[in-house]
């Protein structure tokens, strides 16, 4: 019945908004903005259940129903994508998957809360370690937490702009990890490891956390797309490109200049997506349609778009230092999975008496990954195992319209045998093994990351997601090579035209060189870092 109301109401807004919208004359706009409406109504009625099983440690926030949503969707053929981000629409979701913005919000992320919520800016402008001119904010002086307790409860119940509830939850997330993880900055700073953070988050927090989050299907904690990356960067100027050099944080925690090195890289690389969506979207059509020209120009397209993203990622070595990552990287652990520093999770005084657990923010929520291993069937080759279902649960943290589009990659995959149509000929074999090797690329690069910035400066057993850091990471990497090595066997050299055949001979011997490392390294940090077994 809820859910009847919710359609009805779903629909009377689609008839103002298209009403009203000129913008919204495509076709795939209004089949975007249809089903982002039944999604929404479906969302409503979804997340304000919460789950009553605690003693498993289970969230007690409930997450959505990703199976219910797709139920929604087979309304419409395929996904329906946004052609225009329609960019002055205030009621479908900022975050909405599209061939321009790709994974980007829809909208350039609100900068500043309007006045009615001056105290809630005023603290995030004085929150960071370290100050626009110089000087120490309340963090490096261990004041926030006590700062926090002057900050209105506001009432967000009647908050219904999308561009406004995205800031908003970007602003409580931004304060729930800097009034959490705190003690643990302090105590880290102080003696190099990070003891208990707060366990519980006061009400005049949590209460309007909890009422943003609902309202846009979140979790009511920091989350990589809706708050950390993708929703935390201006244009300096406006008129210019998703360019480093043409972009600032909005939400620092620490102030340090790698701090924003880190962040901006992660959204000029998503600034490329909306070229991969469409190239998914082609490849997968072709692979359903038994096209091979089509198939074998756009996973081309998707070959090409991935290198310029891995170019971009490249550039992380010099924009963030390695020896800088770990001055603000405590304020992105999450709850979850952290024995350390929230045994027990977190109470969200005002909202349950059950502790509640969160993974941290992490790249992995980052959507690009995730597609490309859902177009080339990457995700059903990984490992049945722990490892892979922590991969499956980082697919739930993140926006809904992310989250439904990967799962309808992943089933159009599968249905349209997306991999056995490249091994049908031995030539798209050859650029289906290029896509897999640039995967392969941004995993390989990765790890480098992980082992430079990370295990080189601290033994600390879990990432920021609360991932085990030393296994995780290779279980995915390991099954892209072993894809490869699978591949690499089977094309027959002889039907391969001169350039695919010296590809094909690089890339399997480099995935063959790099599958001995790997299990070497894995084996020696094993050693080195303990609990890597537990996830
Ligand atoms: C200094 C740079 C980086 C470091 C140290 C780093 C570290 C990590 C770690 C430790 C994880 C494990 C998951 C967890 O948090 O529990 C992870 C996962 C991930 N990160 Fe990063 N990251 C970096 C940059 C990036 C960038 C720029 C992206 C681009 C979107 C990214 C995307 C990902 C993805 C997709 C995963 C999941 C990997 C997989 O599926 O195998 N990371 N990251």
């Amino acid at each position: 019945m809820l859910r009847q109301t919710l359609s009805r109401q779903a629909s009377a807004s689609l008839k103002t908004l298209l009403k009203n919208s000129p913008a919204n004359k495509s076709p795939a706009a209004l089949a975007a903005l249809a089903h982002s409406l039944r999604v929404q109504s479906q969302n409503h009625a979804i997340v304000r259940e919460y789950s009553s099983s605690t003693s498993s440690g289970t969230p007690k926030y409930r997450s959505f129903h990703t199976s219910d949503i797709n139920m929604q969707a087979r309304e419409v053929p395929g996904f329906p994508i946004l052609e225009d981000p329609l960019i002055n629409n205030h009621s479908i979701p900022s975050f909405m998957v599209g061939t321009q913005n790709g994974f980007l919000p829809r909208q350039d992320p609100l900068e500043k809360l309007p006045e009615e919520y001056k105290e809630l800016e005023e603290l995030l402008q004085k929150m960071p370690l370290t100050l626009p001119d110089g000087s120490k904010g309340l963090l490096a002086l261990g004041q926030f937490g006590e700062a926090c307790k002057s900050l209105p409860q506001y009432d967000l119940s009647k908050v219904e702009d999308s561009e406004l509830l995205s800031a908003l939850y970007r602003d409580y997330t931004f304060v729930t990890s800097a009034y959490l993880l705190e003690p643990c900055d302090l105590s880290y700073r102080k003696t190099g490891h990070y003891g208990l953070g707060r366990s519980v988050l006061p009400k005049n927090i949590a209460v309007p956390l909890v009422q943003v989050a609902e309202k846009i299907g979140a979790k009511p904690f920091m989350e990589y797309a809706l708050s950390y990356a993708l929703y935390n960067y201006r244009r300096v100027d406006k008129s210019k490109g998703l360019v480093w050099g043409n972009l600032e944080l909005i939400r620092p925690f620490s102030g340090d200049p790698s701090e924003k090195g880190f962040i901006i890289s992660h959204v000029t690389m998503v600034s490329h997506s909306g070229e991969l969506v469409k190239n998914t979207m082609k490849t997968l059509e072709a692979a359903g349609k038994h096209n091979r020209a089509l198939f074998n120009d756009s996973l081309s397209k998707v070959v090409s778009t991935y290198e310029k993203i891995n170019m971009e990622m490249d550039t992380m070595w010099e924009r963030s230092l390695p020896a800088d990552y770990l001055k603000f990287r405590t304020f992105i652990y999450g709850t979850k999975n952290q024995a350390i520093m929230f045994p027990k999770g977190v109470i969200y005084e005002g909202v349950s008496d059950e502790p509640m657990f969160h993974r941290g923010e992490s790249g992995a929520n980052d959507s690009m990954v995730p597609m490309g291993d859902n177009l080339l069937q990457l995700t059903e080759n990984m490992p049945s195992n722990p490892l892979t279902a922590v991969l499956r649960d980082f697919r739930t943290y993140r926006p809904h319209n992310h989250a439904e589009f990967l799962q309808y990659v992943e089933d159009k995959a599968r249905e349209s045998q997306v991999r056995n149509f490249a091994e049908m000929d031995a030539n798209s074999s050859a650029i289906y093994l290029a896509a897999v090797d640039q995967i392969r690329n941004f995993r390989n690069r990765h790890w480098s990351f992980t082992k430079e910035y990370i295990i080189k400066h601290t033994k600390h057993p879990v990432a920021t997601g609360g991932s085990p850091i030393v296994t995780w990471l290779p279980n995915q990497l390991a099954t892209v090579l072993r894809t490869m090595q699978e591949v690499g066997a089977k094309i027959d050299m002889a039907q391969l035209v001169p350039e695919n055949k010296a590809l094909v001979d690089v890339l399997t011997k480099r995935a063959d060189a790099q599958a001995r490392i790997l299990d070497r390294e894995v084996a020696d940090l094993r050693k080195e870092i303990k609990d890597q077994d537990k996830v």
